[in-house]
């Protein structure tokens, strides 16, 4: 079954395979016809001429009958020999040119195969749902998506070739051996079952091992891939010696269980090797005995060792083929794990209307699937097109949840969310999130320019767009400072920039799209107040006329909102302007009298501050 399920992954590629086949076949006949060549010559050296017509009689030579009538058109020695030359040099040009051939339709069948399947992993990983995004391992998704595709398709192309390969070998070296000496072949076949057992015995404990190898090597990623990211509060926390201490114990792991493999190797490839030398051993005195008997002359036993070799070699590379084919039944469960998984596109709506805005949420529960109470629970609430709606709340709320689900990232599980009357769960997902821009509260820039960072999702957008928007999020004034303007290139490989000023930069980049729905998930956290009033100032300004949803836990940001819904453990606490709700007994007034007497002490130390200067 999972063999089955491995070889489903070559789907397409049949021809290519085929073709690689049809040359390495013609490859290895033309291959075993050549210890013939000596075979004749040694004969042609030996031979008397015959006294009456002074021709060369060779004897059987299992050659083409082409062959062997152009080396028989002459009955000098030294004119066959060089007819014999010539016949080998052009074999050889012809074999040179089909492996040519041969291991380039390799190359390009590995290559084409390994390119189809990243993209169909690379595909479905986009199309999985954020839930699985959230849970997943970004150090093992990347392995799966390099090194278990590299490994099972070096497996279904080079390795099934090798397959075939040996099969064919083995086929033309007894197949011209025969001729020679039949006892030949039929001792070196009665060493292949010793082989195969072996092989065998080797693939059940090598497939654990590879296995454990796998999850140790993810693990060791994972760890890498963390400590990278999060470079940062590693030294914030000086905790280096830390985690290279826990980089050397998944390093060790690792190590160990290649070692483990290693072992195992070392003795599979010794004992081959030491099978296969004494059927070597084995053949030559065979070859010794029958020459003393006269059944065989000297040129037969020259021919037959070199064909023995065909007989002998081949069979070590089984151990590399069955090893491989552990590795990869293991690499591709890894694969098949992702591409099991349900899309989130598998249910979802077909719906694409034009959004004008207005939102409700009626009676709407929301329950995460590992956890036993609901978070959300009866949310109802309207935002009116055009409308600027604060949502304001304790930390873990629910507030990006209500979020998430209107860009049905979760999807709701009780009430339902419209969106201009129409139910969202049957509008498509891709659709809505077109006409949805958000801006989050750690946003992630690509390491390009920060043009091109504002420009990311409008790739037309003109330049006044771009600068226009970079002015309403209050970015113009940082940019001028920068060196390059624009043309700065920012993210991991440019310019760090504060996080404040990537916050700005993210709200340009969704300003530049008109999108008729528009979310600041505590967007402006990193902006001081000023700047956080400036940004909406213009906001209001622009009179874009899109509704805007604010999640903030700074209530001046919220103060101006057309309407502020106050969230408290997943429910509504309460809804109205921030005159209704700074009067009204409930958490709204207990933030606004704390953080409204903060600011105006603040305003208040500013103006003594700009007194005293003047
Ligand atoms: N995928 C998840 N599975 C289970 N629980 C989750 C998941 N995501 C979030 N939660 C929990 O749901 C609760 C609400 O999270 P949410 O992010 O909506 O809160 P929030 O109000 O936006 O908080 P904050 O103001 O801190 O951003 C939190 O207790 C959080 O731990």
């Amino acid at each position: 079954m999972r063999t089955i399920r491995l070889f489903k992954l070559s789907k397409g590629f049949l021809i290519l395979f085929i073709m690689a086949v049809i040359l390495t076949t013609i490859h290895q006949y033309t291959y075993s016809n050549v210890p013939l060549f000596t075979q004749y010559l040694i004969k042609t050296l030996l031979a008397q001429p015959g006294i009456a017509d002074n021709t060369i009689s060779v004897g059987t030579v299992n050659l083409p009958s082409f062959l062997l009538t152009f080396f028989q058109k002459d009955n000098e020695v030294l004119n066959i020999i060089l007819r014999i030359a010539i016949a080998l040099l052009l074999l050889q040009v012809f074999r040179f040119s089909l492996r040519f051939f041969e291991m380039w339709i390799k190359g390009a069948l590995l290559e084409k195969m390994a390119e189809k399947l990243r993209i169909k992993l690379y595909g479905h990983i986009q199309d999985l749902d954020y839930e699985f995004h959230n849970n997943a391992d970004t150090g093992d998704l990347i392995q799966r998506c390099t090194t278990d595709v590299e490994t099972t398709t070096t497996f279904l192309t080079t390795r099934m070739l090798d397959l075939i390969y040996l099969f064919v070998t083995l086929f033309f070296g007894a197949y011209q051996l025969y001729f020679i000496n039949p006892t030949m072949v039929w001792v070196s076949f009665s060493l292949i079952p010793l082989v195969a057992t072996s092989s065998i015995i080797y693939f059940i404990k090598i497939d654990k091992i590879f296995q454990n190898i796998e999850e140790t090597e993810s693990s060791m990623m994972t760890v890498v891939q963390e400590n990278l990211s999060g470079s940062k509060v590693v030294r914030a926390f000086a905790n280096e010696a830390f985690e290279v201490e826990k980089m050397e114990t998944k390093n060790r792991e690792y190590a160990n269980a290649l070692r483990k493999a290693n072992s195992i190797v070392a003795v599979y490839w010794g004992s081959m090797d030491f099978v296969s030398i004494t059927q070597y051993l084995v053949i030559i005195a065979i070859g010794v005995f029958a020459v003393q008997n006269q059944t065989m002359d000297a040129a037969g036993v020259v021919a037959s060792l070199a064909l023995v070799g065909m007989l002998i070699w081949p069979v070590r590379g089984l151990g590399r083929i069955i090893n491989d084919y552990g590795k990869a039944l293991v690499a591709s469960d890894r694969i098949y794990h992702i591409l099991e998984q349900p899309s989130e596109y598998d249910n979802d709506g077909t719906e694409e209307p034009k959004i004008k805005g207005n939102i409700e949420f009626r009676n709407v529960s929301f329950k995460f699937p590992d956890t036993q109470e609901s978070l959300l629970k009866n949310v109802n609430f309207d935002i009116k097109a055009g409308q600027t709606v604060a949502i304001i709340g304790r930390t873990g709320s629910g507030k990006s949840t209500i979020i998430n689900m209107l860009m049905r990232l979760h999807e709701y599980q009780g009430g339902d969310i419209l969106i201009d009357s129409i139910p969202l769960n049957t509008i498509s997902k891709k659709y809505i999130r077109s006409q949805i821009g958000v801006v989050l509260q750690d946003p992630f820039l690509y390491s390009k320019t920060v043009y091109e960072n504002i420009a990311i999702a409008h790739k037309d957008a003109v330049k006044d767009r771009v600068i226009k928007a970079a002015e309403i999020a209050a970015l113009e004034n940082d940019i001028r400072t920068f060196k390059n303007g624009y043309e700065t290139v920012v993210g991991e490989k440019g310019t760090t920039l504060s996080g404040g000023q990537k916050q700005r930069v993210a709200i340009a980049r969704v300003l530049v799209n008109d999108k008729p729905i528009l979310i600041f998930d505590d967007a402006l956290s990193a902006v001081d107040t000023q700047t956080d009033l400036m940004i909406r100032q213009a906001l209001l300004a622009k009179n874009y006329q899109q509704t805007t949803i604010i999640i903030t836990h700074r209530i001046t940001t919220a103060k101006e909102a057309d309407q502020i819904i106050v969230l408290e453990k997943g429910s509504i606490e309460a809804i109205g302007t921030h005159e209704e709700l700074s009067t009204q007994e409930g958490l709204y007034k207990k933030l606004w009298d704390i953080q409204g007497r903060l600011e105006n002490a603040f305003k208040e130390t500013l103006k003594e501050g700009d007194s005293d200067a003047s």
